[in-house]
């Protein structure tokens, strides 16, 4: 064959064996992001002995997630779905193929359908009223809270009620995605189980009850769907469902406080829009259509601090050509959605600042359409929780924004503002965010 033809995508050279696992660093989305300046919006590298592809501009995600999506809709065997409790049986990392086609259906169809996210609706207000009231506390007396750590709470108590319709003696989800999980998996296996058993113990005796949270509606399909599904399969499902809600949505609201407290006047903005818009009372899930500035808000937020910059890593199934290049079998691929937001063809110049006005006039959305912003990725594999993350984004900030202003505390200025990242799946910020509220207005709670 001629070589010419078949040249795999240009890359830093590696060395044998630990390949250029040396070059990523502590924050791999930004030296994958500088590499990718030199080499291109399609690169090669060895991660260890895994054929990478690494890509980087809206045109070449396209290629991989739309035009190809079908070549790249599988994940590599990733290390820590082997440390998770049930191995590769839950959604995130399953191999593409009938399992996780039939498991992915019934999350679409049954789980995180609009109807769900509407259903929950009063039950987020009702949590994030709360929140409100425990901090209207905090605003009475001027001191500092721990934001990071209380948007999180909430957002554990939602998921928790969704999942189990209960909040109370939860598990520790806290160790994450990492290889402690191993460890904690018989302590979170006992509770899982613990939690299923009651659900069927009430489905025995209260018979006609509609399936309500999530635990219900997987134990009829257990049965409607025989051998298909089965206890270890629901376990698997409802932790990637936790794993995947949780952090996702407490870092965005986490970054967008971050850079409101950055930039002043994008956040008198936003607090005029909910003044105008929902004026003396709490916020509801009817006033988002009409809150147009929150919106570009967030989407200059996760433009710019997407929170799994480099979405979860995809496996090619087949040997493929792409824009010239042979991309090997087995490859892992990584889109690089930090670099995308930055990337000065789609966005202009001014790509590090934070500027929601650049979006006044578009119609860039989130569903994976605009392939300049996907963080919800895109096509096969893009999130199935992107509505029901985005109500609860969109409602915790809102309500807080409504009925707090927020000050940094002594010390610390917007200009000074600590900006620094934890690398994980989901990059989080490395340093809680802490700020003083102080009550807004006259809320008819
Ligand atoms: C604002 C919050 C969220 C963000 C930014 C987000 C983002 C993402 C991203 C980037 C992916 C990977 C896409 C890819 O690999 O191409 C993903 C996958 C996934 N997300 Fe989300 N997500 C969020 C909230 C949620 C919620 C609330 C749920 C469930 C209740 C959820 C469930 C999932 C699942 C199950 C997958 C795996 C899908 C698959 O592999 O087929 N996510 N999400």
């Amino acid at each position: 064959k001629h070589t010419g033809s078949r040249r795999l995508p240009p890359g830093p050279m590696g060395l044998p064996v630990i390949g250029n696992l040396y070059k990523l660093g502590d924050l791999p989305h930004r030296s994958l992001h500088r590499l990718s300046k030199k080499y291109g919006s399609i690169m090669f590298m060895r991660l260890g002995l895994v054929p990478t592809v690494v890509v980087s501009s809206p045109q070449a995600a396209e290629l991989f997630l739309k035009t190809h999506d079908d070549v790249f809709a599988s994940r590599p065997n990733a290390q820590a779905a082997e440390c998770l409790a049930y191995g590769n049986k839950g959604l995130a990392f399953s191999r593409y193929g009938p399992y996780w086609r039939n498991i992915r259906k019934i999350c679409i169809l049954e789980l995180l359908t609009n109807h769900k996210v509407e259903y929950f609706s009063a039950m987020r207000k009702e949590e994030v009223s709360n929140l409100v009231k425990s901090l209207r506390v905090a605003a009475k007396a001027q001191t500092v809270v721990d934001l990071s750590f209380m948007v999180r709470s909430v957002i554990e108590d939602m998921t928790f009620l969704m999942l189990f319709g209960r909040k109370d003696d939860r598990f520790d989800f806290k160790p994450g995605l990492n290889r402690r999980f191993k460890t904690t998996s018989k302590v979170l296996d006992k509770y899982l189980e613990e939690i299923i058993e009651e659900h069927v113990r009430d489905a025995r005796e209260t018979r006609a009850t509609k399936n309500i949270d999530f635990i219900q509606v997987m134990l009829s399909l257990m049965e409607s769907q025989n051998d298909s599904l089965d206890r270890e399969n629901v376990k698997a499902i409802i932790l990637d469902v936790l794993l995947a809600a949780i952090d996702t949505s407490s870092t965005v609201i986490e970054w967008t406080f971050s850079e409101l407290m950055r930039h002043p006047r994008v956040m008198n903005h936003v607090q005029e829009e909910l003044q105008n818009v929902v004026g003396n009372r709490l916020v509801d899930e009817s006033d988002f259509s009409k809150l147009s500035y929150l919106d570009m808000v967030v989407k200059e937020t996760m433009r710019l601090h997407p929170v799994a910059p480099l979405l979860i890593p995809h496996e090619s199934t087949e040997e493929i050509m792409i824009d010239g290049y042979l991309i090997p079998k087995k490859s892992r691929i990584i889109i690089n959605i930090f670099a995308i937001g930055r990337d000065p063809n789609a966005w202009s110049e001014n790509t590090e600042e934070f500027y929601p006005e650049r979006f006044i006039g578009t119609n860039i959305d989130f569903r994976g359409r605009d392939f300049q912003l996907i963080p919800f990725g895109s096509g096969r594999r893009s999130c199935p929780g992107m509505q029901m993350g985005l109500a609860v984004v969109r409602l915790v900030l809102a309500q807080l924004l409504h009925c707090f202003n927020w000050e940094l505390p002594e010390g610390t200025s917007p200009k000074n503002l600590d900006m620094s990242e934890k690398f994980g799946l989901a990059v989080p910020r490395a340093n809680h965010l802490l700020l003083i509220p102080t009550s807004r207005n006259a809320v008819n709670e």
